[in-house]
């Protein structure tokens, strides 16, 4: 086991190079399994442990899957007869891997995945993903903690997603993409990851247009090919370096970063009183002496995104004033809070709104990750407090950053990442369970 160790106070300065985004990558490498001829070459793709996990599932699908980390190169050739089975040692490492679904039922009229099950951020059922599944004609059937879809045919039709999911989107719109006629989809969600998979998916021979809008109208074709893409940059790895700089007072120059991505994020800092300067080379952020509390609701995009809500929820605590935030997206994103909490943050959470008053003297503690961005609002609370932050369960942190301490690191920041010797690993096991 592994921990990060920052020593606060230092400001980040410099220039900081951003991946490609994991939850774009994600859905373009399922998307390989429509490819029956030609090979995909996937650029820009970022070395993480969720797309490990998403090579293997496709390696055990019986994908050719190799990537080279040295380059970001994934090349991926799925023009052998493909297995249309995901079993559950796969799919439970990593609830994306039901996007694999989409694919398989589109080439194959057939897909069996392990039910994903929920997570700490919620409960996360895919109900959705389903109803769209069946609108284009396929049976679902769920039985012994799998999911089973068949279809003899399936028949372009008009859905609505009672909610804008992102995994919904991106399984029925890949669904769809061989499917007999037209297929229209209404209220789907709007995020950059979303275009990128529409612009691969058009690449390999799909008609879909609209992605980025309310609705996305796919002609079905008979069969896809393989294509190169370089992978969209990744707004929330951009849009945590964005917040470590407001929140050291420092100053960042996060590279190439498409600011059009991050808009609900930046609109908010300037709120807060950061100078937010874009240029050619990307997005400049230069924290001010003092930050004006904000309040800050999350939303589908092109609303505040969820996945930046952890990482806000501290530059928050540490404005000079009450600040709210309120998460609509998953019913239980705060376990972050009672982490800070032992960092000496104050707050008080009724429902999906909390109230975090700041300005906080965070104080280093032994604090312990419970999730993806949790992790890495945890890092950037160390960044700021009083002497020694340990952060454990780095697992989380994996799935989404590539060398989270090194580019902090290169940025000025006082942080190393050690491994934790088996006694202690066993205290601080026990101390996370407490
Ligand atoms: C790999 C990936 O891209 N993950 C992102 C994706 O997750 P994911 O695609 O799982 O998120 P969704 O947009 O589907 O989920 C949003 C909300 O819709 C609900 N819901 C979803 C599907 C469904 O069938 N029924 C249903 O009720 C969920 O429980 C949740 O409350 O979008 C989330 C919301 O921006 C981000 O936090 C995740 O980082
Ligand atoms: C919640 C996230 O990812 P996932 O949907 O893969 O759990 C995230 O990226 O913050």
């Amino acid at each position: 086991m592994e921990k990060i160790i920052v020593h606060g106070g230092n400001e980040l300065r410099g220039s900081v190079h951003i991946e490609g985004a994991k939850n774009a990558v994600l859905p373009i490498l399922a998307a390989s399994i429509l490819a029956q001829e030609d090979e995909m070459v996937l650029t820009n793709v970022p070395i993480l442990s969720d797309v490990y996990t998403m090579n293997n599932v496709l390696r055990f699908l019986n994908v050719d899957v190799d990537f080279d980390e040295a380059d970001n190169r994934v090349r991926l050739n799925a023009a052998k007869q493909l297995s249309t089975q995901a079993p559950f040692e796969y799919v439970s490492k990593m609830r994306a891997s039901i996007v694999v679904m989409g694919p398989l039922l589109a080439r194959y009229g057939h897909a069996q995945v392990a039910m994903p099950g929920g997570c700490a951020i919620g409960s996360r059922p895919v109900d959705l993903h389903l109803k769209g599944f069946e609108a284009l004609g396929a049976t679902i059937n769920q039985h012994d903690g799998y999911i089973e879809a068949t279809a003899d045919e399936l028949i372009g039709t008009n859905i609505y997603l009672d909610f804008p999911s992102v995994g919904a989107t991106q399984n029925i719109m890949m669904a769809a993409t061989m499917a007999t006629g037209t297929t229209v989809i209404e209220n789907v969600a709007r995020e950059p990851e979303i275009v990128d998979l529409a612009n691969v998916l058009n690449k390999m021979g799909a008609k879909v247009r609209g992605a980025g809008t309310e609705t996305i109208r796919i002609e079905g074709v008979t069969a896809l090919h393989g294509t190169s893409h370089y992978v969209v940059q990744d707004r929330i790895e951009a849009g945590t370096f964005m917040v470590g700089a407001a929140l050291t007072h420092g100053d960042v120059l996060v590279e190439n970063a498409i600011s059009e991505h991050n808009k609900p994020l930046i609109s908010k800092l300037e709120e807060m009183g950061v100078t937010v300067i874009e240029n050619e080379a990307g997005v400049r952020v230069i924290g001010p002496k003092e930050l004006k509390p904000t309040n800050v609701k999350t939303l589908p995009h092109p609303g505040f995104p969820t996945d930046m809500q952890p990482q806000m929820t501290v530059l928050q605590l540490a404005a000079n004033g009450t600040s709210t935030l309120t998460e609509t997206v998953f019913e239980n994103r705060f376990m972050h809070l009672e982490e800070l909490r032992r960092m000496n943050a104050n707050f008080k959470v009724e429902g999906r709104t909390v109230a975090l008053y700041g300005p906080t003297e965070f104080n280093g503690a032994e604090v312990a990750a419970t999730d993806l961005r949790a992790a890495a609002a945890l890092v950037l609370a160390g960044l700021v407090a009083n002497g020694y932050t340990q952060v454990t369960n780095l697992k989380y942190l994996d799935r989404g950053y590539y060398q989270f301490h090194k580019k902090l690191q290169a940025l000025g920041a006082e942080v190393e990442r050690v491994s934790v010797p088996e006694q202690e690993e066993i205290i601080l096991k026990s101390k996370a369970n407490d």
